[in-house]
């Protein structure tokens, strides 16, 4: 029998009503259509980067997925288990980090944290030890184990929550911009630990990003959400051809002079005295562009910026059409619902 997908997603939907005032005696209830018919599957092991504009659905769809909210319609699993229904029995199966938010205590000091996570998570003490020693050593935080969350880093925090959502070894892990607001260091070690969590332990990963390099350096396959819909399921490289994105080199020459003739494959958008940018394709390789300029040019440095994720997304979306317009407006009115 071929394997069911590890995460289960099944034409999920979830609306939610805003009750608002609009009178003295009347109150309107608006209807927003936040996830709207959702389906896909994520097998165990992969990960798949989750974008998509602000107010797309994907806190929504994480959410679901982790129990916190129940779908309005559709069916959802999760390692066999109905999220919203099994939750708890879910939670020790599945870890999950938000960027913007932490689940450790602010006043204690880290370790006390991962002793509550400990106690919690029932974690029996031989492998809460071996874990805590391995992710601490792994994520260099020795250092600060004493020392309370509110004086650490944010870089700090954030590898601080990793450390605590897997000491009770979770099979998925959920991660909400876990690069988000870090400097180049702290990003290049968050992203290699999780490479390295998902390849030598096989760990699910489903990542919701607003960089575009968290999801070229992690992720094979990506989801793009728009208007609660699924606008595309594919390889990264697919969603560069379709969206026809662009990267920039930027080339230091030695001396100005009149824009470089790097041929058909890259053309110039700007010039500033020695420094050149050239716009390519961002599913070509820079290799050969390089080499040919090299060869040519007096070069003293050269540096290859990636596109903005929300320029791709909005090229994939004007490309796709974006998601198609639902049968009824994704905010209906509701009126006349009695004031209480
Ligand atoms: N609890 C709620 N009650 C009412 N509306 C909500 C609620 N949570 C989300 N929404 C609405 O649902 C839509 C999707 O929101 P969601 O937070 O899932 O988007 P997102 O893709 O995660 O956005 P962002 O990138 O800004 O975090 C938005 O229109 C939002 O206002």
């Amino acid at each position: 029998m071929p394997e069911r997908g590890f995460i289960e997603v099944d034409r999920v939907e979830k609306v939610f009503d805003v009750r608002r005032r609009t009178g003295f005696l009347r109150r309107e209830v608006r209807r927003v259509r936040a996830v709207d018919s959702i389906s896909f599957t994520v097998a165990r092991g992969e990960m798949v980067g989750y974008i998509g504009p602000n107010g797309a659905g994907k806190s929504t769809t994480v959410k679901m997925l982790t129990g916190i909210l129940t779908p309005s319609g559709g069916r959802l699993r999760v390692a066999g288990i109905d999220p919203s229904r099994e939750r708890t029995r879910l939670a020790h199966r599945i870890g999950v980090v938000f960027g913007q938010r932490t689940t450790l205590w602010w006043d204690l000091p880290l370790i006390d944290s991962y002793r509550l996570m400990h106690r919690m998570y029932r974690i029996p003490d031989a492998r809460y030890r071996e874990n805590l020693d391995r992710l601490v050593e792994l994520l260099d935080l020795g250092a600060l184990l004493d020392v309370p969350v509110r004086q650490l880093s944010l870089g700090q925090r954030m590898r601080g929550d990793i450390v605590a959502a897997l000491l009770h070894d979770p099979e998925v892990l959920y991660l909400d911009e876990p690069t988000i607001g870090l400097d180049t260091v702290s990003k290049a070690r968050v992203r290699e630990f999780l490479r390295e969590l998902n390849t030598e332990r096989g760990t699910t990963v489903l990542l919701t990003t607003h960089d575009l390099q968290d999801i070229e350096q992690l992720c094979s396959r990506v989801m793009v959400i728009d208007h609660g819909r699924m606008v595309y399921d594919g390889a990264l490289t697919g969603l560069h051809e379709v969206g026809g994105a662009e990267r920039t080199l930027v080339v230091d020459l030695e001396r100005e002079l009149p824009p470089i003739d790097a041929g058909p494959a890259a053309r110039v958008v700007k010039v500033d005295g020695p420094r050149q940018w050239l716009a390519f394709p961002a599913s070509e390789s820079a290799a050969p562009l390089v080499a040919r300029i090299a060869a040519a040019y007096p070069l003293l440095d050269l540096s290859v910026r990636e596109p903005d994720i929300e320029a791709v997304i909005a090229r994939v979306l004007s490309v796709t059409g974006g998601a198609p317009e639902p049968p009824a407006e994704r905010e209906t009115v509701v009126p006349g619902a009695p004031s209480s």
